[in-house]
């Protein structure tokens, strides 16, 4: 199938990398790194076809606006800012690049584990406001804990080989991953009743669906460790807030890393106060932004783009992915 796509609106700061590749083929661009509703509302009903980060809301309203979209493509992973059921009646269809920045979520996954079990952001905060203070950041080894990933998918699997080399025992739960798959990446399979009183740390890599949303909650956080350290690169629908902002109060949750959250960037009152928690180091939605991260999802999103136009130019794009992950 051909699709006859002319005019791509590149928003949110995607990498140069996806307009130079579609230019290169013919079909013109029109980047906006920021863009309100108000002007992608105006703007949409120009282009066939729209590529978007996490930021932008691709909601029924945007894709009735898109007289012409007829594909959104999602320069990352996760497309739960995309109506994809209202694409999918209009029949737009949704493309998205999974495993292009998995690695990079991976990484800052096991930079905030280390970080937190060390209260190097703590400390360092206190050192440049003029305190030496060697007692208050004992820290503790990661080896020797357990580390339980909830979601064992491109990203789970990566963050399991490497926190296997820090030492740690992996634990972890994804419904379509069985045990022998598991355990190639040194992953013990467990039901979730069994992981949540065993882990030291627990780590979220689910998509965020209605089956997830609050998957960490005040049931759950009663059956933890008292303070079991909890790290989310995932989605922040995947937290009920207001569960955690407890549980970090009362002590159960005994820190957090937290770089994703329900409403981005976060007005809520109780997600506010969950950032201020002493207990929690924040970073805003960084999981992707690597400059390879960029140079993949933008290229991966251009050439499934340039293969609709003209199928099979790219033909070993899984391919040539799968070698850069690996390498
Ligand atoms: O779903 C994803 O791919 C990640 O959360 C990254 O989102 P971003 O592209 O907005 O950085």
């Amino acid at each position: 199938m051909v699709v006859d796509i002319k005019s791509v609106l590149i928003v949110d700061g995607v990498g140069a990398k996806c307009a130079e590749l579609l230019n290169a083929y013919g079909i013109a661009t029109t980047t906006k790194a920021k863009i309100s509703k108000e002007e992608l509302l105006m703007e949409i009903p120009n282009h066939d076809a729209l590529v978007v980060r996490s930021a932008t809301q691709v909601t029924k309203e945007v894709l009735d606006a898109g007289v012409k979209l007829k594909v959104v493509g999602r320069a990352g992973a996760g497309v739960d800012n995309i109506d994809v059921d209202s694409a999918g009646k209009k029949g737009v269809g949704v493309i998205n690049a999974p495993g292009a920045n998995a690695l990079s979520a991976c990484e800052l996954t096991c930079t905030l584990m280390l970080v937190l079990a060390r209260h190097v952001v703590p400390a360092s905060t206190a050192l440049k406001a003029g305190r030496w203070d060697r007692a208050l950041y004992t820290g503790s080894e990661l080896a020797g804990k357990t580390l339980a990933i909830l979601g064992l998918g491109r990203v789970g699997r990566e963050v399991a080989t490497r926190m296997y080399a820090f030492g740690m025992n992996i634990i972890g739960f994804d419904p379509f991953v069985s045990a022998d798959q598991c355990a190639q990446f040194h992953c013990t399979k467990m039901e979730l009743e069994d992981i949540w009183p065993l882990a030291d740390y627990i780590t979220l890599h689910t998509p965020l669906i209605e089956s997830t949303r609050n998957f960490i909650n005040a049931d759950v956080l009663k059956q933890c460790k008292k303070g079991v350290k909890i790290i989310n690169v995932g989605r922040g629908g995947l937290i009920q807030e207001t569960d955690f902002l407890q549980a970090l109060k009362s002590g159960k949750v005994g820190g957090a890393a937290l770089d994703v959250f329900e409403q981005e960037p976060p007005t809520d009152p109780v997600t506010l106060e969950i950032i201020q928690q002493p207990a929690v180091i924040a970073t805003p939605h960084l999981g992707a932004s690597t400059k390879e991260a960029q140079v993949r999802v933008g290229q991966e999103i251009a050439e499934q783009l340039v293969n609709l136009v003209k199928p099979g130019t790219f033909p070993t794009l899984l391919a040539e992915v799968t070698r850069v992950l690996n390498k």
